[in-house]
């Protein structure tokens, strides 16, 4: 187990299933184009992520992150190229594919009468965990949500709702956790408890693959990176990335 800023804290949430091969990539894109019908927004994309693997998609705004990221999770038609997830075509319509990939994407929403402990408590337990009032506690600790355990949503900070939104994500087992700018609206330490569940997660197995604009973050996750641009998308490690982030690319 990889030591974390957070010691056992961060190992927060339940076990991955291991995937039936470790070696298999989790994601796979080959010269996969993606868009909203007028075009592919970025250059043609390409991309293994394998379990246990954190792979970070930066570039400028606009650049398509989010775009890559609503295909990764099945919730867009890609335009061309080659796209499997956990070694087939993403559909989220499947409760099997569901049941394996997690996602946090830049959207609040709510069930308005239920409590932020309740909504973990629903995810916990739809994903089959055992014992999901003890990871759910666990999980509420880590984010920092023990004392707003018991308000609604409408009574969080937008901060807090964020961090119930990815509290969400970790309170289940996946296999592939994609993460769309989960940097937003969190403090200084919350980002840095956010780097120690993703790479606690990718220790347990899944794959992560997160989209940021945080070069204190990219450096922590400490893998390697999808450079995202108009002609171009290139994977390079975290420094040389960082180095793009920085140059304004
Ligand atoms: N639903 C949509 N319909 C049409 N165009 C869209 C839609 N969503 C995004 N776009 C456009 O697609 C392009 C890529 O957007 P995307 O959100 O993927 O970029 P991004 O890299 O995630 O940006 P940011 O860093 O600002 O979040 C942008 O030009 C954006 O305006």
């Amino acid at each position: 187990m990889r030591t974390t800023r957070l010691g056992r804290r961060a190992q927060a949430g339940p076990p991955t299933t291991p995937p039936g091969d470790a070696t298999s990539p989790l994601v796979h894109a080959r010269e996969l184009s993606v868009g909203y019908g007028a075009g592919p927004v970025c250059a043609p994309v390409d991309l293994d992520l394998t379990p246990g693997e954190v792979l970070a998609l930066v570039g400028p705004n606009g650049a398509g992150k989010s775009t890559v990221l609503r295909a990764v999770l099945g919730l867009l038609e890609p335009l061309g190229g080659t796209l499997e997830v956990l070694g087939a075509t993403p559909d989220e319509r499947a409760a099997s594919f569901r049941a394996r990939v997690a996602g946090v994407m830049d959207d609040d929403s709510w069930f308005p009468a239920l409590t932020t402990r309740e909504h973990l408590l629903v995810t916990a337990a739809g994903h089959g965990v055992t014992s999901p009032g003890a990871v759910v506690d666990d999980v509420l600790g880590t984010v920092g949500l023990v004392d707003r355990a018991d308000v609604l949503p409408s009574a969080l900070s937008s901060g807090q709702r964020r961090r119930l939104l990815l509290a969400a994500a970790f309170v289940r087992p996946c296999d592939l956790l994609v993460l769309d700018e989960p940097e937003q609206r969190l403090d200084t330490e919350m980002r840095g408890t956010l780097a120690d569940l993703v790479l606690a997660r990718a220790t347990q197995g899944a794959g992560v693959l997160v989209a940021t604009h945080d070069g204190t973050l990219l450096q922590a996750l400490s893998g390697d990176a999808v450079v995202i641009g108009e002609r171009t998308c290139e994977r390079m490690g975290a420094a040389a990335a960082l180095a793009r982030m920085e140059g304004g690319v």
